[in-house]
């Protein structure tokens, strides 16, 4: 019989609280996301997940609470360190450069993990040739991997939704991200788009060594590739446990009646 180690949080969110002017769009939520695994976050619109995924990324500042990435405080440090960090996210609107290729906007997500010096680029000295061509490796791989070859020239703004969404992916993997927060990766694709989302997503997960963190309005996904789920109303944490105690919790249910998809 194998003996598993113990688990690990790889995130650890304590009583975060943040308010815009009179509106409390997060109160007190703590949960954390063990390593190597996939938490969902759910909860009906306006709940709090995203204002929760930009603290996460460091654009808000709670009034009160911490959050410990791999044991260590990211409570004072400015939103663009958090990519160096390990930490990658994909974007409910998507964040792509549209007027960019494919192959671009990809290169452009390993740069936090590769980036050399102003100088080095300026002058194309070798640090700088190196990081361009670790770049483009990186860029290559995730184009095979996510099957993105026959638009990998073709400019974002040419592609379906369905491929944006995928170069997204990519864009936020080549980041080499030990944490991926994905932010309604479901949202506006179709139901054949969203079965293989599913299956991506857990085969990067294990390819990648990652741990994820997923927002979720898409039942069938966030319920069939979640190990935990932490559900959200109103800005408050009202259940957390595994889909199926998630699914039968009555504080969850009631939650979501009448909205269910
Ligand atoms: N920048 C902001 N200024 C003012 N209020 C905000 C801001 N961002 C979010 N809110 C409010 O905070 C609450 C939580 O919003 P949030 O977008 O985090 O919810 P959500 O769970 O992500 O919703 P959805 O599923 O619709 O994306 C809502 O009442 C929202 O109107």
């Amino acid at each position: 019989m194998t003996t598993k180690g113990p688990e690990i949080d790889l995130l650890r969110v304590s009583d975060i609280t943040v308010r815009f002017g009179g509106i409390v769009a997060l109160d007190g939520v703590a949960f954390n996301v063990p390593q190597g695994k996939i938490v969902g976050l759910i909860g009906p619109n306006g709940a709090g997940k995203t204002t929760l995924f930009n603290c996460l990324s460091r654009i808000y500042q709670p009034s009160s609470g911490t959050i410990e990435f791999d044991g260590k405080s990211i409570m004072s440090l400015p939103a663009h360190k958090i990519a160096s960090l390990g930490i990658g996210r994909t974007f409910q609107n998507l964040a792509l450069f549209n007027t960019a290729t494919v192959l671009e906007n990809i290169r452009i997500g390993s740069h936090p993990r590769t980036s050399s010096d102003l100088t080095s680029d300026i002058f194309s000295l070798p640090g700088s040739r190196r990081v361009n061509k670790e770049a483009t490796q990186i860029a290559d791989h995730l184009i095979s991997y996510l099957d993105l070859n026959k638009v990998a020239y073709k400019n974002v703004s040419d592609l379906p939704f369905g491929t944006k969404k995928r170069v997204e992916l990519a864009r936020a993997l080549a980041l080499s991200p030990r944490l991926l927060l994905l932010d309604e990766p479901a949202c506006g694709l179709n139901h054949e788009e969203v079965k293989e989302l599913g299956e991506t997503i857990c085969r990067a997960r294990k390819d990648f060594d990652l741990t994820i963190l997923l927002v979720e309005h898409h039942m069938g996904l966030v319920m069939g590739i979640s190990d935990r789920i932490v559900a959200f109303n109103f800005g408050r944490r009202i259940a957390a446990g595994t889909p199926r105690e998630i699914q039968s919790d009555p504080q969850v249910i009631s939650a979501y009646l009448g909205e269910r998809k």
